[in-house]
């Protein structure tokens, strides 16, 4: 992002706020629908399972008239993720949405109903290729109306024109440290990652000025459950809608003062 992207948009205190919680120790909710890759096999204690059935159903109570109050305030197009592979963007996305109650659309899985299976076409066409057609199908997806969590591939913003498109769109950075992902099971559908796990790191370091340059706010998947992010992350967003709402009620005023 330029600094003037990040100085204008970054202001929320999501970024700067102390995560709690470390999610290797912090307690696994029972209600969470997809198995943790990088908590396989781990079951909740007793007293985690209490609290978690505590905490669902004060949401059951609470959860259906929220998103409907709050609904309004969610804005009116693609509210995107990006950052580095296995950071967490398909599965907080998904969770981010439904607390929201907008759609999720997942641009790698986009890529793999319209093409086929990424490793496969990464070992046909090559990288350049996947890139090529990545970006359009992002770009196919940002150009949809209306309110919607849009997670991308880890590598979407090394296309400039992607860079370019996300000026226009909230962008929320998840950020990760290695030693979390190599403990990700499934390295394997990850075909960057898959012969040389090491490599995350690298990768990382290369992409992390494109990651900086589009993102609005940074929130750390290492030190948080999916949970407690998703919160986190649907209050940012909501606070992004109000923002520019207001913004689109000020330049309403000035164009009907300016006309009059
Ligand atoms: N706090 C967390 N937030 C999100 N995901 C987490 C968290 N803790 C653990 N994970 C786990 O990390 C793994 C990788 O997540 P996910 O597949 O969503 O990453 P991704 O960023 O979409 O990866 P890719 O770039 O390959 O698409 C998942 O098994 C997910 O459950
Ligand atoms: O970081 C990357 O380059 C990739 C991440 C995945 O989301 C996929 O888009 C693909 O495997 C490439
Ligand atoms: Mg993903």
């Amino acid at each position: 992002m330029t600094a003037s992207r990040r100085a204008g948009r970054d202001a929320g205190p999501p970024a700067a706020r102390p995560v709690p919680a470390p999610p290797r120790t912090a307690p696994v909710p029972v209600q969470s629908a997809a198995p943790d890759e990088r908590e396989p096999g781990r079951r909740p204690s007793a007293e985690e399972a209490t609290e978690a059935t505590a905490a669902a159903s004060r949401r059951g109570a609470r959860r259906r008239p929220a998103r409907r109050r709050r609904r309004g305030r969610v804005p009116d197009l693609a509210v995107v993720l990006v950052g580095p592979m296995a950071a967490g963007k398909t599965s907080l996305g998904r969770r981010l949405a439904r607390e929201l109650g907008v759609p999720f659309v997942d641009t790698d899985a986009v890529f793999v109903r319209e093409h086929g299976a990424i490793t496969e076409f990464f070992a046909a066409h090559g990288e350049p290729e996947f890139r090529r057609i990545e970006a359009e199908v992002i770009a196919a997806q940002l150009a949809e109306p209306g309110a919607r969590i849009v997670a991308l591939g880890g590598g979407a913003v090394l296309h400039p024109e992607t860079r370019q498109r996300l000026a226009a769109h909230p962008v929320v950075l998840l950020m990760t440290t290695e030693r979390a992902v190599l403990r990700t099971a499934n390295l394997s559908r990850r075909p960057l990652l898959r012969d040389d796990p090491g490599a995350w790191g690298r990768i990382l370091k290369e992409r992390k000025p494109l990651y900086d340059e589009v993102a609005d706010v940074t929130f750390r998947t290492d030190r948080a459950t999916k949970e407690q992010l998703a919160v986190r992350a649907a209050e940012w967003v909501r606070a992004q809608g109000r923002k520019r709402a207001a913004e689109q009620a000020r330049n309403r005023s000035r164009s009907e003062g300016e006309s009059e």
